[in-house]
C-alpha cells in the first residue's frame, strides 16, 4: 500500500513563521547568546533555517532522542540515542524541535537537561498538536498548532522518507 501527501503548510508559510520566530527569539535574548540543542533528525531542517534568523550569537548542539522509530505511534519509551557533545551548564539553552504531540519525548528530554544545570532552558517547536497531549509541557516558542494527523516535510519522515519536503503535508493513506 502506498500513502499520499496532502500539503498542509507551505513553504512561503512556513518560510515566513520561522523568521517571525526569529525575530522574536532575538528580542527575548537581547544581550545574551543563545545555546540551540536540536534533536534529530526531525528538528535539524527548523534548527537550521531559525539559527540564520536569531541576530544574537548562537551556539549549536546535537541530540538524538527517539521514541517513534519508523511507526506513526509513539513507541512511549523515549531513549537518548546520541547525547550533547558539550556541557550545558551556565548557558541559556533553546531546545528546537520540530513536532510536539503526545509530548513525551520533551517532557523527557527537560527533565534531563534540567539536571545540567543550564542558566535557562527553554522550548522551540515548529509543530504543535495540543490536543494529543498525555505529558504536560511548557513550550515557549510555537510556529503553528497543528490538527491530529500525521504530518511529514521540512524534516518529519514517515518511515524514514520525505523529510526533504519543502512544505509541511498529511500523509494519506
Ligand atoms: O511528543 P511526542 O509524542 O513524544 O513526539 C514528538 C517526537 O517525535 C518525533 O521524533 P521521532 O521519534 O520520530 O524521531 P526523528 O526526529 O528522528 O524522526 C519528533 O521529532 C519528536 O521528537
Ligand atoms: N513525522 C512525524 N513524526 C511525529 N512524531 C510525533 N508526531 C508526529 C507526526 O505527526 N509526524
Amino acid at each position: 500500500m502506498s500513502e499520499t501527501i496532502r500539503e498542509l503548510i507551505s513553504e512561503e508559510d512556513v518560510a515566513a513563521k520561522v523568521k517571525e520566530i526569529g525575530a522574536q527569539i532575538t528580542k527575548d535574548y537581547e544581550g545574551k547568546a543563545v545555546h540551540l540543542i536540536c534533536v534529530l533528525k526531525g528538528g535539524v531542517f527548523f534548527t537550521c533555517e531559525l539559527a540564520k534568523r536569531i541576530e544574537v550569537p548562537v551556539s549549536l548542539d546535537f541530540m538524538s532522542v527517539s521514541s517513534y522509530g519508523d511507526d506513526t505511534k509513539s513507541s512511549g519509551v523515549v531513549k537518548i540515542i546520541k547525547d550533547l557533545d558539550e556541557s550545558i551548564e551556565g548557558k541559556d539553552v533553546l531546545i528546537v524541535e520540530d513536532i510536539i504531540d503526545s509530548g513525551r519525548t520533551l517532557s523527557y528530554l527537560i527533565e534531563v537537561l534540567k539536571q545540567r544545570n543550564p542558566a535557562s532552558i527553554r522550548l522551540c517547536t515548529l509543530l504543535d498538536k495540543p490536543e494529543r497531549r498525555v505529558k504536560d509541557v511548557k513550550v515557549d516558542y510555537v510556529c503553528f498548532n497543528i490538527p491530529d494527523e500525521f504530518v511529514v516535510g521540512y524534516g518529519l519522515d514517515y518511515a524514514q522518507k520525505y523529510r526533504n519536503l519543502p512544505f509541511i503535508g498529511v500523509v494519506e493513506f
